[in-house]
């Protein structure tokens, strides 16, 4: 066996943490023979609940935990680990947009990303999943100066597990039919869910979504709006914003890029931008990236995009410019 990987996961007492610790310490997402350190954050007030959390992993027995560290300090949560997943903020609630809890969550994204720059290892791999995702990762790593911009993400995963599921069930295909579907921007109402360049397999054969699905109309009006949307209904169903499929999309992101990405698939993360397909460069906008085995991954390039798409792409990345500045502003 190897040595412990040292996952931070923040925010460990809400409720998507109790979704994901399981699977992270199960071995879903660094691989069933890697050992692991969790280590837990949450806020003081929350130091009860994380007790219980703790009871709970130990009474789960799983062969691969090898310590629970459970704290309220980051100058413990962050010492030395190898990933973090920042899922602790505060959530949306009904009728409020994403970029309400701006000034609200920004700050512990400002602090956190300190932390890191102080605390943890410089190949520290870090995918930051508390709204609004884009902007909080884009903080967290202006404030991590030592440590490399590639190595911060953002969640845009659980958007492209939204889109590969309506397309396959319009489809009535398996999930895993649906292969290279693209989210574009930002994690919120703006996004553009692109199935241009995506395909599905039907019966042995690959088509494109658009020779699939037969329906033009459909892709570029109801299909669109449901996954953009999606976040919103669930939270209009549940009183709740999304928490089993957030775990599994963290998890879905963190294990490909640590393992990598299969030949001729990509998936989406918001990572900082460096220019391509004309996104403002600095900003944290959702692009398909190829994932080597040494966790490193590279923009998918040469992509043609149509007058369609690129207007939805501009229109995305307009937010996350006003959604940096506010950011910014708010951490001054
Ligand atoms: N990017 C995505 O796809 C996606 C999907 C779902 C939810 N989210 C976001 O994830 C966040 C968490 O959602 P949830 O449903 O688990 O919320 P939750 O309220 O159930 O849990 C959040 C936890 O974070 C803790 N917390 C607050 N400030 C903290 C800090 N400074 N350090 C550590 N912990 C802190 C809270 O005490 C709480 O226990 C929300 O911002 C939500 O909008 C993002
Ligand atoms: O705030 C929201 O829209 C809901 C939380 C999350 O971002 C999601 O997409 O489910």
């Amino acid at each position: 066996m190897t040595d412990p990987v040292k996952v931070l996961v923040t925010g460990a007492a809400g409720q998507i943490a109790y979704s994901l610790l399981y699977s992270v310490a199960k071995g879903d997402v660094f691989g069933k023979d890697t050992p692991i350190t969790l280590v837990l954050l949450d806020i003081p007030p929350m130091a009860g609940v994380l007790d219980g959390v703790v009871m709970e992993m130990q009474d789960c027995a799983l062969p691969l935990l090898k310590e629970v560290i459970a704290t309220t300090e980051e100058a413990v949560a962050f010492d030395k680990i190898d990933a973090a997943l920042l899922v602790g903020a505060m959530p949306r609630k009904e009728g409020m947009e994403r970029k309400d809890l701006l000034a609200a969550n920004v700050k512990i994204f400002k602090s956190q990303g300190m932390a890191l720059d102080k605390y943890a290892k410089k190949t520290v791999k870090v995918v930051v999943v508390g709204n609004p995702a884009n902007t909080n990762a884009l903080i967290c790593s202006k404030f991590a100066p030592s440590i490399p911009p590639e190595n911060f993400s953002c969640l845009t995963r659980l958007d492209q597990n939204r889109a590969q599921a309506q397309i396959a069930a319009r489809a009535g295909v398996a999930c895993s039919a649906v292969k290279n579907v693209v989210i574009w921007g930002n994690h919120s109402s703006t996004q553009y869910p692109d199935v241009n360049h995506a395909t599905v397999e039907i019966n042995g054969k690959t088509l494109s979504v658009f020779d699939a699905i037969k329906d033009d109309s459909w892709l570029k009006n109801e299909f669109i709006a449901t996954v953009q949307q999606r976040g919103a209904a669930v939270i209009k169903a549940r009183k709740l914003s999304s928490a089993m499929s957030a775990a599994k999309a963290i998890c879905d992101h963190m294990r490909d890029w640590w393992a990598g990405t299969p030949k001729g698939q990509w998936v989406s993360m918001g990572v900082v931008s460096d220019g391509s397909y004309g996104i403002e460069k600095g900003l944290v906008y959702s692009f398909p990236v190829e994932i080597g085995s040494n966790h490193s991954y590279k923009i998918v390039q040469g992509l043609p995009i149509n007058d369609f798409s690129r207007e939805k792409m501009d229109n995305t990345m307009k937010e996350l410019i006003q959604e940096r500045d506010m950011a910014l502003e708010a951490c001054n």
